[in-house]
């Protein structure tokens, strides 16, 4: 249970990325963003360099998570890495892989170690860290490998695009697309969904929440015309979910499933695949969305966006999907206090 005078921990992500701007840039919007006390995992020479290289003048200060909160009020407070990283941005580096694994380690560890909050995630480019050996998809997956070598009981993560008018999750994540209907099963479907509902009721506040379930398939198959899966696995999944009681309907037609009236009639919408659900996330709110993991034993919160290769180091990434990720990290934090108090 998280203590609401923790700080969080925020991960720099990928070095070449856009992840130490924005996490200077969110710094510098503190208080007209009301942003909650947090610090960052990082090489402190990056994020000078990154400073300077972007003409930002800002104070930084070394120190550890429990004195970040009080640094934090005139300082971005940067608890260091062992790991050194090269500040080269848009070009990613297999070197910088081993700082950006720390930092993500070093967020749980202080997180589950009751010295964070919560953890906040800056983009990491999946890529570079393949090519340095590491075998997760993403965070996400990473995430659930640590929780479960913290805790020793098994996780199963969940991704969530949480934003102001829409909230999306993938059943399947990273993966190509040629993999989605050999990947998908009623039991895929019906677990995501039961820690969907769960999640959204508990740490979000949502009391019987209503999911609306995606068809795979154009027209959700179309009565079996234009593919089996919906009829033959999404289906009986929707009818499992509402034998345990829980609010869930469809699967629905994707193409006619996000516009506003539809939203209107439900409080998550479950995908299929990854670029289903994300797609209307993004397009309706790319500055404001958040990605979240559900069905971890920490909150993780993440800005919707990735590593920006191509506009880092310019001085134009926006810190807002940031702002808005760590806004709602504190405010999950803060309702599983208030839930565990009661
Ligand atoms: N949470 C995470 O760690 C995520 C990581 N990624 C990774 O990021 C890498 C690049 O992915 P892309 O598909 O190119 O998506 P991207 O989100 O990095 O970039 C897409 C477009 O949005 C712009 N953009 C992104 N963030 C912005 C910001 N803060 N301000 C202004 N413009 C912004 C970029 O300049 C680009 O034109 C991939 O390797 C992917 O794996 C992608 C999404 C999330
Ligand atoms: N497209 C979403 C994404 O890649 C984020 O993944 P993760 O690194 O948060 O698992």
């Amino acid at each position: 249970m998280p203590d609401e005078k923790l700080p969080l921990a925020l991960s720099v992500g990928d070095p070449s990325g856009v992840g130490p701007e924005i996490a200077i840039a969110a710094w510098q919007a503190r208080d007209s963003a009301g942003l909650p006390p947090f610090y960052l995992l990082a090489d402190p020479a990056l994020i000078d360099a990154r400073a300077r290289r972007l003409g930002a003048s800002v104070a930084m200060v070394e120190t550890t998570p429990a004195k970040a909160p009080e640094v934090f009020v005139h300082a971005l407070p940067i608890v260091p890495l062992a790991a050194r990283s090269i500040d080269s941005p848009g070009q990613p580096d297999p070197a910088n892989a081993a700082g950006i694994i720390e930092a993500i380690d070093r967020a749980v560890a202080d997180c589950l170690g009751g010295r964070a909050a919560a953890v906040v995630t800056c983009p990491i480019a999946k890529k570079p860290l393949y090519d340095a050996g590491f075998r997760f998809p993403g965070h996400t997956e990473y995430l659930a490998h640590l929780a479960s070598l913290h805790t020793g009981a098994d996780a199963m993560p969940v991704m969530l695009l949480a934003g102001p008018e829409l909230r999306t999750v993938p059943v399947t994540i990273h993966i190509a697309l040629s993999e989605v209907p050999k990947a998908l099963t009623s039991d895929l479907i019906v677990a995501t969904a039961r820690i969907t509902a769960t999640d959204l009721e508990h740490r979000f506040g949502i009391a019987r929440p209503r999911l609306a379930i995606a068809g795979l398939n154009p027209h959700a198959g179309e009565g079996g015309a234009m593919g089996a899966e919906d009829e033959h696995i999404i289906r009986p999944a929707i009818e499992r979910l509402r034998a345990e009681g829980i609010d869930a309907f469809g699967p629905l037609p994707a193409d006619t499933m996000f516009h506003a009236r539809a939203r209107a009639g439900y409080d998550v919408a479950i995908c299929m695949y990854h670029d289903q659900a994300l797609i209307p996330a993004k397009a309706l709110a790319f500055d404001e969305a958040v990605n979240v993991t559900l069905g971890l034993p920490f909150i993780r919160t993440s800005p919707d966006h990735g590593t920006a290769f191509d506009i880092a180091g310019k001085g134009l990434a926006r810190p807002d999907s940031l702002i808005a990720a760590l806004k709602l990290a504190r405010r999950l934090a803060d309702s599983e206090t208030k839930a565990a108090a009661a």
